[in-house]
């Protein structure tokens, strides 16, 4: 069975093929990525059994992106895309839908109205469904959304402090970035099994931590949607709602609020230079003081998590740098463990600044009662077997 799996980040397009074995292990046929979505000068790269193609594009959404990664596969040697059985979508917010299900109509309108909670998610991944169903009108579609590695988490840590009835209808911490997690988790128990105690910091265009206590979520730092928690790319990050009384004092209305927030937010809206962490950090390293504050909120906002997360796992064994920011970015790793020590976090300079990001390395020092390390993430293998669970029948949606 061949399986292309889609990974529709908020800054960038991921997809692999598998082909499964009677083994059930997966092999990569071929895989692609493309960065800065929306955001003009994408790098993007498309490899295969006999080729590896890559270039600079503008790709204004994710819809352009996929037709012009899928329009290079067969130079990459993977012509016949009719081969391709199922898809599976890293989905993100199903509300009430938690867990892999097959796509169909419900799953659709599920989460067409969640994409006000979700606005940078949803709809790029409700316009592939749909795309896909176009392209490849025999391939089985699968979402697997990020919600359910998060549903250990304690009912103290989902609850916020409102009226219960909202509370039971759906208006508590969800938790996303669930396949990174799940990914990060299980390569820990191999790595490392005696480490129980980990906190991951899956830093990229969308941002999040999470403690994990014997493989399980215990904790995790979005919310009811994907925009808060540390601040992102381009989206808000905690905040105070009762801002929003001073803003429509200022002449906004909630949606011009909401979409700047989701947009105009994060890295972008203090910096006023770019979504990129790339971008923010050269101009700071120019002496642009707006950057540089920026990417000391953003540090802040990572350690804040640390800090909170060690308090609930009791201390930590283990530290994982993820996500495009978190496996490359040498500065905000070092920025992000600077005086840590006395939680036992030693970060091992020398070695940080070598590390492959996309290679497993542990970045601490000897003396470091915390083991930190780099993990680069695949969300796409975790997404690839569970759309092959929901396949065999096996999948529980709840
Ligand atoms: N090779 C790299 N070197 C430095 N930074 C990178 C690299 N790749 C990605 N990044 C950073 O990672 C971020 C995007 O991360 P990614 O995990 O791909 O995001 P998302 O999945 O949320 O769209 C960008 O801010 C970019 O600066
Ligand atoms: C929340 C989420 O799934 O984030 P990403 O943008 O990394 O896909
Ligand atoms: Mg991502």
């Amino acid at each position: 069975m061949i399986v292309l799996v889609a990974n529709l980040g908020s800054t960038s397009l991921k997809f692999k093929l598998y082909e499964t074995s009677a083994d059930e292990s997966l092999t990569a046929l071929a895989s692609g990525a493309a960065d800065r979505i929306g955001q003009g000068g994408s790098a993007w790269k498309v490899s295969g059994s006999e080729a590896t193609r890559e270039g600079q594009a503008d790709f204004a959404d994710h819809q352009a992106a996929i037709a012009a990664l899928l329009a290079e596969m067969p130079a990459v040697g993977f012509g016949d895309s009719s081969r391709i059985d199922a898809i599976g979508f890293k989905a993100v917010h199903g509300g009430p839908i938690s867990g892999a299900v097959r796509v169909d109509q419900d799953v659709i309108d599920t989460m067409t109205s969640f994409s006000d909670l979700a606005p940078a998610h949803n709809p790029p991944y409700i316009a592939a469904m749909k795309a896909f169903a176009q392209l490849l009108p025999d391939a089985w579609q699968v979402a697997a959304f990020e919600t359910a590695f998060h549903q250990s988490i304690p009912m103290a840590r989902q609850v916020y402090g409102i009226p219960y009835d909202w509370t039971e209808q759906g208006v508590r911490r969800y938790g996303f970035h669930g396949a990174s997690n799940a990914y990060i988790a299980r390569r820990m128990q191999q790595i490392r099994p005696e480490a129980k105690r980990v906190i991951n910091l899956h830093l990229g265009g969308s941002c999040s931590a999470c403690a994990i206590k014997a493989g399980q979520s215990v904790a995790n730092s979005f919310g009811t949607t994907p925009q808060t928690g540390i601040l992102h790319a381009a989206r808000v990050g905690d905040f105070d709602m009762y801002a929003l009384l001073k803003l429509r004092g200022m002449g906004l209305s909630v949606d011009d609020v909401l979409s700047q927030l989701g947009k105009q937010g994060g890295l972008l809206g203090i910096s006023g230079v770019s979504a990129d962490m790339r971008d923010v950090q050269k101009a700071a390293s120019e002496g642009n003081e707006r950057a540089q504050l920026a990417v000391d909120a953003f540090v802040e906002s990572c350690r804040h998590y640390i800090g909170a997360y060690a308090v609930a796992l009791g201390g930590v064994d283990a530290l994982v740098f993820t996500g495009g920011i978190g496996q490359h970015n040498i500065r905000i790793r070092e920025a992000v463990c600077r005086d840590l020590a006395f939680l036992g976090i030693r970060l091992d300079e020398t070695t940080s600044a070598g590390a492959d990001g996309n290679a497993e390395t542990l970045v601490s020092r000897k003396n470091s009662d915390v083991e930190v390390w780099v993990i680069p993430t695949d969300e796409e293998q975790v997404v690839a077997r569970q759309t092959l669970e929901v396949l065999a029948g096996s999948a529980s949606a709840t």
